[in-house]
C-alpha cells in the first residue's frame, strides 16, 4: 500500500500511540536481542545545508521491520519548503517483501510529540499549570495537540522567531494561546516547556527556568547544534530516549559535558527513577522503534478497514 500525510492524520491514534510507544522505549531500555536497532547514520548534504537520516528497525516479538529516511535542512526563513520530510518503510519481515510505503511527516511528528508526552507524564510537576512551546513549526503543532490532548494546562504561551507566525501559530491552536516576545517572558513559571526548533546555538538559558520545571527538547539532533545551554544542561537531571543515541547525536548532552542520568525506557521499566520534584529535561532525538510502531498502527488500522 501507499499511504498519505492526509489518510496517516486519520488512522494514528494518539492514545494508542502512546500506550505502543511506552512499551517499546521500556522494552528498548532492556537491551535484549528481539529489538534491533541500530544509532541512525547520517549522511551530511554539506553543499545544501541537509542531511539525510536512515533510520532502520526490527522488533523480533511482533515482527516489525520498518526503515525511515529522513531529510533534514535547516532553510532560510520564509522558505516555503518544510525543514522535515520523511518516507516510511514496513516491510514483510518473513520475505523482505515491502508491504507498505508511508508518508513519513504526520508520523513523525506525532510519535516525536507522544513521547515527549510520556516524560511529560513522569517527569513535569504534580499540578503543572504552564505550557509553554518555543518554536512554532510542525514540532511546536504536533506536541499543542499531544499535550492538550493529554493533559489540562490553565495557560499555553507560544515563541518563535517571527511574531507574525507565532500569532498565526495561535490562531490556529483549537483553544486560548498567549504569544510571547521573548523566550525570557516565555518561559518565566513555566511548568512544561518544549524546545522544538531549528536553533544551532543556545536559546533556552537555566537562569529562565522555574526550579521543578520539565523541558522537553526536541531540535538540535546535531553533535554541534544546541537549544540549551549549559547551566540548564548540567543543573538538571537529564534523560534521554537513547544513550547511544544522545552520545552520537546531541549536541546539548556532548558539548555541555552534561551526565545522562537515565533513559525515558528505564523510568518505565521502573529501573531508574522519575525526578520529578527536580528541573529534568528531556533530550529527545527520535528513534527507528517510534517510527516501526508508528508505521503498524497505521498499517494494521489501514487494513482492518478494506
Ligand atoms: N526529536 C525528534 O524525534 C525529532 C526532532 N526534530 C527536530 O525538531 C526541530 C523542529 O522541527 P520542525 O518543527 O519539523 O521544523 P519546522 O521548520 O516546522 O519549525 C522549526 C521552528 O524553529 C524555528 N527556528 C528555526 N531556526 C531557529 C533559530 N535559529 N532560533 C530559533 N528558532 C528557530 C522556526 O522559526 C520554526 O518555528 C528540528 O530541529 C528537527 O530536526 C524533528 C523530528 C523528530
Ligand atoms: O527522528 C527523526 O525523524 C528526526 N530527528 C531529528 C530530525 C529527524
Amino acid at each position: 500500500i501507499k499511504t498519505t500525510d492526509t489518510e496517516i492524520a486519520q488512522l494514528l491514534d494518539v492514545a494508542e500511540l502512546i500506550s505502543r510507544l511506552e512499551a517499546v522505549m521500556g522494552e528498548f531500555s532492556q537491551r535484549g536481542a528481539g529489538l534491533v536497532q541500530p544509532v541512525r547514520s547520517v549522511v551530511p548534504l554539506q553543499k545544501h545545508g541537509g542531511f539525510l537520516g536512515l533510520m532502520p528497525a526490527y522488533l523480533a516479538h511482533e515482527d516489525i521491520l520498518c526503515t525511515k529516511m529522513v531529510a533534514f535542512y535547516q532553510r532560510e526563513q520564509g522558505s516555503s519548503l518544510p525543514t522535515t520530510q520523511a518516507t516510511v518503510l514496513l516491510f514483510d519481515p518473513v520475505s523482505g517483501v515491502v508491504s507498505a510505503v508511508m508518508d513519513g511527516e504526520v508520523i513523525t511528528a506525532r510519535r516525536t510529540a507522544a513521547v515527549s508526552a510520556i516524560s511529560a507524564k513522569l517527569l513535569m510537576p504534580r499540578h503543572a499549570e504552564i505550557l509553554c512551546l518555543l518554536g512554532s513549526g510542525h514540532q511546536a503543532v504536533s506536541h499543542y495537540e499531544v499535550f492538550t490532548q493529554a493533559f489540562t494546562f490553565k495557560e499555553v504561551r507560544v515563541w518563535s522567531r517571527s511574531k507574525e507566525r507565532a500569532e498565526e501559530f495561535a490562531r490556529a491552536a483549537g483553544g486560548p494561546v498567549t504569544v510571547c516576545p521573548s523566550v525570557k517572558e516565555a518561559v518565566e513559571g513555566a511548568d512544561v516547556i518544549v524546545t522544538a526548533t531549528n536553533a544551532s546555538e543556545p536559546l533556552l538559558f537555566g537562569k529562565w527556568v522555574k526550579s521543578g520545571a520539565h523541558v522537553a527538547a526536541v531540535g538540535a539532533c546535531r553533535p554541534d547544534w544546541r537549544e540549551l545551554d549549559d547551566d540548564l544542561m548540567r543543573d538538571a537531571v537529564v534523560y534521554v530516549d537513547s544513550r547511544e543515541g544522545a552520545a552520537a547525536e546531541s549536541g546539548d548532552v556532548i558539548l555541555s559535558g552534561a551526565e545522562v542520568f537515565a533513559e525515558l525506557g528505564e523510568m518505565i521499566n521502573g529501573s531508574m527513577p522519575a525526578q520529578r520534584d527536580k528541573t529534568t529535561v528531556f533530550k529527545s532525538l527520535g528513534m527507528g522503534i517510534q517510527d516501526a510502531v508508528s508505521a503498524k498502527l497505521v498499517y494494521d488500522k489501514w487494513k482492518s478497514q478494506q
